[in-house]
């Protein structure tokens, strides 16, 4: 099972076999019902990318590999063409839950409606989400229409709203219904519904400023409004920039710590064994701690029996004392994770050559965690490869979130604070739909609590030199925005 980061290794590789100057963003695909569906390719220009997926798939068939959507590929494949799969899928299922349906692509639909028909009444789904939040459509997730549902799954459904919110003021509810797509009343129940929430919007702060910009509001929400600083997120639309502006805040502001998948120095790749072993590698045996680590033991010990070795002399307890007396000197992340592997796999007694599924894991893990540190370099974060930032990914969350826009649904804040919001940014220019940046900015605008600041900096410039514009959405929404705390001051 190879990943992301391998996928697109491999099909870089194939790209340069190309006679057509095809690159790997133009390979992205999905596996439909109906076979592979390139993402927003010109027909014209399909022919040349489908022939290095050709050659990508044999790659893969010959090395008895497949990624993530050919798992979808041939789980539809046997399903469709084995009845006696959703015979017993159905009788083994009395139910189906599905979350996020809005972010389910037809192929899942489709897997789910064979199990649902063969069933013949005997299995019921239910199925949950928010059409308002389909921020995933260029991966293919869309949510389905109940009356299609039903007939694909030859089974009525019932439909149920959610109309209390318990999470926002009303002022925040308030603010996020502008940007429904699928009209929904929503009433503001929760113990924060009175909170006189400050809603403001900046379009003048420059884009050289913003950090300064950031720090008000931050010193703001903290010092005057008495928010903890792990109930606040700033939220931006790709993680680069982000990174970018982490490093400014970190330096400007050392009381206070920021937290953040977006940071982290290595690659999150959470089916990787050497990502699974880096979390005992990083966290520091604890109390609070202790329960976790056992599980992350026990995923570990799981792993290396799946990849052949023989793991009856190891229990959880076992590897998590040999784990927890490896002692390295090294300040280096990277450098420290390859000599506690190596240190390791020597006291287990166990030869990483003797594995190669195992070896190929360290490969990618290693790989992908070199680029991923370049890439953050090039973004002009420093001091990335230090231990402690990598330890930071694994620690508990006590410090300021930074997020993507596409990380940080379904999380909440008291207060979130969200740059960036440019008409080719939010909307992304490859998908400038009306109802993209009604949705993103739906996600961002309904997980604050209490406190919503949007912000579109200017002076930002594209690739052309062409300056981004505020987001049109919302530059269009007459709102009575409260003045800014920095300017009240
Ligand atoms: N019946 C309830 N009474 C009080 N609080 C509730 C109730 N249901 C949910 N909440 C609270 O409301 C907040 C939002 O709930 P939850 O995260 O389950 O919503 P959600 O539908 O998944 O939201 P989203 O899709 O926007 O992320 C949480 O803080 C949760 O604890």
């Amino acid at each position: 099972m190879i990943d992301a980061h391998e996928t697109e290794r491999r099909l870089a590789e194939h790209c340069q076999a190309s006679q057509h100057r095809v690159s790997p963003f133009h390979c992205a695909y999905n596996y439909t019902s109906r076979g592979p569906e390139l993402r927003g390719i010109d027909a014209g220009f399909q022919p040349a990318v489908m022939e290095v997926l050709g050659w990508y798939w044999e790659d893969l068939h010959a090395n008895r590999q497949i990624d993530f959507e050919m798992i979808l590929r041939f789980a539809h494949e046997l399903i469709s063409t084995v009845p006696s799969i959703a015979i017993l899928l159905s009788q083994m299922f009395r139910f189906v839950l599905i979350d996020e349906y809005q972010d389910t692509k037809e192929i899942q639909y489709d897997i789910v409606a064979h199990i649902m028909r063969a069933g013949v009444g005997r299995t019921n789904a239910f199925v949950v989400g928010d059409a308002n939040q389909a921020i995933f459509g260029s991966l293919g997730g869309y949510a389905i229409a109940q009356a299609q549902f039903a007939a694909d799954c030859g089974a009525p459904f019932t439909a149920k709203s959610l109309s209390v919110n318990y999470r926002s003021s009303e002022r925040i509810v308030g603010y996020f219904s502008n940007y429904h797509v699928m009209p929904a009343a929503i009433s503001a129940e929760g113990k924060d519904r009175l909170f006189p929430s400050k809603i403001t919007y900046d379009h003048v702060t420059e884009a050289r400023d913003l950090e300064d910009a950031l720090i008000g509001l931050l010193r703001y929400n903290i010092e005057t409004a008495g928010i903890a600083p792990r109930e606040i997120c700033i939220v931006g639309p790709q993680w680069i920039p982000l990174a970018v502006v982490t490093r400014r805040l970190v330096a400007a502001l050392p009381e206070y710590s920021f937290d953040g998948p977006g940071i982290a120095p290595f690659a999150r790749n959470i089916d990787n064994f050497f990502y699974k072993l880096a979390r005992l590698a990083l966290t520091e045996p604890s109390p609070q701690l202790y329960v976790r680590r056992l599980r992350w033991a026990g995923e570990v010990i799981a792993e290396m029996e799946h990849a052949g070795v023989s793991v009856k002399n190891i229990s959880r307890k076992s590897l998590l004392r040999t784990c927890n007396s490896i002692e390295i000197g090294e300040d280096d992340g990277l450098t420290y994770l390859d000599l506690f592997f190596d240190e390791l796999f020597f006291q287990l007694g166990l030869e990483l050559a003797d594995y190669p599924n195992l070896a190929e894991h360290r490969e990618m893990f290693v790989g992908d965690s070199q680029k991923r540190i370049e890439s953050l370099e090039r973004g002009g974060l420093q001091g990335i490869t230090d231990i402690a930032m990598f330890r930071r990914v694994f620690a508990s969350r006590s410090g300021i979130t930074i997020s993507t826009i596409h990380q940080v649904k379904g999380a909440e804040f008291d207060a979130v604070i969200s740059f960036a919001l440019l008409q080719g940014m939010v909307p992304n220019s490859n998908d400038a739909h009306v109802d993209s940046a009604n949705k993103l900015l739906y996600v961002i605008c309904s997980r604050a609590r209490k406190n919503l600041h949007l912000i579109s900096e200017t002076g930002r410039v594209n690739w052309r030199g062409d300056p981004y514009n505020p987001t049109d959405v919302l530059a269009a929404y007459p709102f009575a925005y409260d003045p800014i705390p920095d300017e009240e001051a």
